[in-house]
């Protein structure tokens, strides 16, 4: 039928009554079988990789060095678990009991903690959070065997602390709650189910009354909204199809939405800002510049760290070269709304920002007028195509300048790719131009390694330092900036 999602199951009932899902291999352990592990050490996704210590007689019989993955729980911890899924040498459990804790564990402040799939580390002290995202950053960019830096040791020598703040809950500033299509309960009679997050492993959703990460005002906002929808959806409000948003990952449900919640700067009075509609224009002030931005675009989702990054990003770029030159220009590609250029500007002769999307430009633009900012501008290009760009900037003295031009040994360029990191036709231009250092801000640590690889090799740069951020306390993302000099 055309439109319709058809129904995949996903899920049988044993002779038992016991429900498992379609593809579960029941070899060597019965879903739900119960483990006793103890846990060595932690895999990408920070979950623990442990072995069996159990010496039940009932033990099905197993291969020797049966591996077991469990979330939510520490090394050196003895827990059982229940086995969800077994794979050729090792299944994977949810935790049930820890008998044994480790010192590092703490009581996590959302009820959800293990069921929510946004927050993987709330079980665990923030000290050994940022220890488990310093040694990520570390484990990436040695797996990548860089010349020069193929030892963990030569990574550490670069390796700064992981900075953060005290705000490790309340701090987030933009949270995207998802609902399904209310269900029928009767003659013209619906309930409205989740309201809420993907649940942790799966694509159902959580129910969340309360996101301790996001701030207090998101929260508060949030609230209002689910007690609003629950009564539109009994009224059957929520079920006209044509003003629907179809959910895309949702199988089992034809409709749904995405909300949006973000925080933006107060209001004149002093009361906090949420802003709901992805359209609508906000403001972030960040040390001092306000930047306006449509709530549907992308800007960093962490106020508190935020000014630490921007400082990260200017302390190193503004150093002067091994050679006594003083960096003059800068090229900030993948922009957004002008965050690093604009926040750059006042220590350099001209900054550029490149950036695909149009409408962050416009953003860019009208944020580098409004903050009196005269020596920016901004281009809407592909940053593949930067430095062959017909795009000119106009210098002070009225002339017309390609970026390329820019003096080389004076040169900053910034990246701030999306998560999937650089492109090699990126790259490839950037080592052609070669400017004097790239500072490269990343969320995806595994990818920034692979083009450090790629900066130190081919494009003829050394690694200065590497400084993760937490940006997400309580989940397993990083941010982190390394900067490189060319040799
Ligand atoms: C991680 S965000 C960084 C934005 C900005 N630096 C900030 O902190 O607000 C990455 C940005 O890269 C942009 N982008 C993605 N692919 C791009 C490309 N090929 N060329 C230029 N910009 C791109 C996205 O639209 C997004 O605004």
């Amino acid at each position: 039928m055309k439109g319709k999602i058809p129904e995949v199951p996903v899920r049988r009932t044993t002779a038992d009554g016991t429900v498992i899902p379609i593809r579960f291999v029941d070899k060597p352990f019965p879903y739900h079988y119960e483990l006793k592990v103890r846990i060595d050490s932690w895999n990408d996704m920070g979950w623990g990789l442990g072995h069996l210590e159990d010496d039940s007689e009932t033990l099905p019989e197993h291969p020797e060095n049966w591996g077991v993955r469990v979330p939510m729980v520490l090394p050196g911890e003895l827990v059982t678990v229940k086995v969800f899924k077994n794979m050729d040498d090792y299944s994977e459990g949810d935790l049930v009991n820890v008998l044994e804790p480790s010192e590092d564990r703490i009581e996590p402040q959302c009820p959800l903690a293990g069921k929510c799939g946004g927050c993987q580390f709330q079980h665990m002290k923030i000290e050994k959070q940022r220890e488990w995202k310093s040694n990520f950053v570390t484990k990436g960019l040695v797996e990548h065997e860089i010349e020069g830096y193929k030892g963990i040791d030569d990574i550490s020598a670069k390796l700064l602390p992981v900075a953060g703040t005290d705000e490790i809950y309340g701090y987030r500033s933009k949270i995207t709650p998802h609902y399904e299509a209310p269900t029928k309960v009767g003659d013209d009679e619906y309930e409205m189910e989740e309201i809420g997050f993907q649940q942790f492993m799966t694509k159902r959703l959580v129910d969340v009354e309360e996101c301790p990460i996001a701030t207090p005002a998101i929260n508060a906002k949030f609230k209002e909204t689910r007690v609003e929808l629950h009564k539109q959806a009994k009224e059957g409000l929520l079920n006209n199809r044509k003003k629907r948003k179809r959910h895309r990952r949702s199988r089992n449900k034809e409709l749904g939405a995405t909300l949006l919640f973000r925080h933006a700067d107060d209001d004149e009075n002093g009361n906090p800002v949420v802003v709901t509609d992805n359209k609508e224009y906000m403001t972030t002030t960040v040390k001092g510049i306000k930047f306006r931005y449509v709530a549907g675009n992308f800007f960093q989702n962490n106020n508190y760290v935020l000014p630490l990054m921007v400082d990260g990003v200017l302390s190193a770029a503004l150093k002067p070269s091994a050679s006594g030159k003083v960096p003059s220009h800068l090229i900030d590609c993948y922009c957004g709304s002008g965050l690093f250029a604009l926040s750059a500007a006042s220590n350099f002769q001209l900054c550029v920002g490149i950036e695909v999307q149009e409408k962050a430009i416009e953003e860019a633009t009208f944020n580098a007028e409004a903050n009196n900012i005269k020596n920016c501008q901004f281009v809407a290009a592909s940053a593949e195509a930067i430095f062959a760009s017909p795009h000119k900037v106009k210098m002070e003295n009225g002339e017309e300048q390609s970026v390329s031009d820019f003096p080389r040994d004076q040169t900053v360029v910034v990246v701030d790719p999306p998560r999937k990191g650089c492109s090699g036709a990126f790259l490839e231009q950037l080592y052609a131009y070669s400017p004097q250092r790239v500072v490269y801000m990343s969320c995806g640590p595994a990818t920034q390694a692979r083009d450090a690889k790629g900066l130190v090799e081919v494009g003829g740069y050394e690694i200065v330092s590497i400084q993760p951020f937490d940006l997400f306390p309580q989940t397993k993302h990083i941010e982190c900036l390394m900067v490189f000099e060319k040799r």
